[in-house]
């Protein structure tokens, strides 16, 4: 059953291989804050998914329930089959959380092979250092760690052993540009071992340029599930920019149907609207010639503020009634 009534659910029924994570009717409260509030979702072998969403949208608590470091208040949570904990005894998952200081006092080299040690099956020192571009520092001292470096550890720890699922809380915050490039090259190496990856991150444009799927929470729900394309689609929205010749008159452009944004400086013209179409023939119909007309979708972070933008509205209205 879906409880998430917003939520697309195409994506959570697809049939295939047994579900690597299964949340069935999960919530999870703290006080009166719902900060999970009834999500249903399957994760599938080899996927590799963004969880996404504004502050306080839940995604921590999400992962906290799927590596059963919080139990959840109704629903079942499920890994491989089982439950969090026995997957993670059996060393099927890997998970990097935003919290918790790293061991001090102790090189790269010892901190990685402790892990190591701990893992049912895990793998050489040598190829860990390297898969986390820890080679040159292995012999530093953890302390000595820049932020991105410090990340790189986590990282390390994270995929010691032959997990099958990596879970990944923000795993690029702290990171510069190149690092971040350098850090998803090595994740989609896992991915296209066939390792399932899930990741909350705050970067839109991470999201899109490395997940195959983009799961949206808001207030503990799911409000959208598809790629990254789907959901943009789904937001609806399209771009339109044109410049005009000569004086622009703000309240005839306001006017123009299916607008929802209008954004003038000087002779250019930007609008989003509901139906480019529509506004486009009504440009015209003003007796206007565009220049440079361009349509275009809305990118992955207008699309995702267009969504929830959207939810609070309704949201609101109910409240109000
Ligand atoms: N231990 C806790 N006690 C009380 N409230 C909590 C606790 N943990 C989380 N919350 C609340 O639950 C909601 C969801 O928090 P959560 O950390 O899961 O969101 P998030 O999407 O990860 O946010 P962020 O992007 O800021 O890390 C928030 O309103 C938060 O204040």
């Amino acid at each position: 059953m879906t409880t998430t009534s917003t939520a697309a659910p195409a994506a959570t029924r697809r049939p295939g291989p047994a579900p690597v994570v299964s949340f069935r009717g999960v919530t999870k409260r703290y006080g009166t804050v719902r900060a999970v509030d009834g999500i249903d979702l399957e994760l599938h072998p080899g996927e590799t998914v963004a969880l996404l969403g504004p502050n306080g949208a839940g995604k921590s608590s999400t992962l906290d329930l799927l590596l059963g470091l919080r139990t959840p208040d109704t629903g079942t949570v499920g890994v491989f089959g089982t439950t969090p904990q026995r997957a993670i005894a059996q060393g099927k998952v890997g998970a990097m959380l935003q919290s918790g200081g790293l061991m001090q006092g102790v090189k790269v080299r010892e901190l990685v092979g402790l892990a190591r040690d701990l893992h049912p099956r895990a793998y050489p020192l040598d190829d860990i250092l390297r898969a986390a571009d820890l080679t040159d520092i292995a012999d530093r001292m953890v302390d000595k760690l820049s932020g991105g470096q410090e990340q790189r550890v986590r990282f390390a720890l994270a995929t010691a052993g032959a997990g099958d699922l990596i879970v990944l809380d923000e795993p690029t915050t702290g990171m510069d540009v190149s690092a971040r490039q350098a850090f998803w090259g090595t994740m989609r190496a896992q991915a296209e071992q066939g390792r399932t990856v899930l990741f909350a991150t705050h970067y839109l444009e991470e999201a899109d340029a490395i997940a195959d799927r983009v799961i949206v929470l808001h207030r503990g729900r799911v409000l959208a599930d598809g790629t990254a394309t789907e959901i943009k689609a789904r937001a609806g929205a399209r771009r339109i920019a044109f410049d005009l010749d000569g004086t622009v008159d703000r309240e005839a452009l306001r006017a123009l149907p299916a607008l929802t944004a209008l954004e003038v400086s000087g002779c250019t013209v930007r609008i989003q609207s509901h139906d480019a179409d529509a506004t486009v023939h009504a440009v015209y119909g003003l007796g206007l010639y565009p220049l440079n007309l361009e349509v275009a979708g809305l990118g992955l972070e207008q699309a995702f503020l267009a969504l929830t933008a959207a939810t609070d509205t309704t949201t609101a209205g109910e409240a109000g009634r």
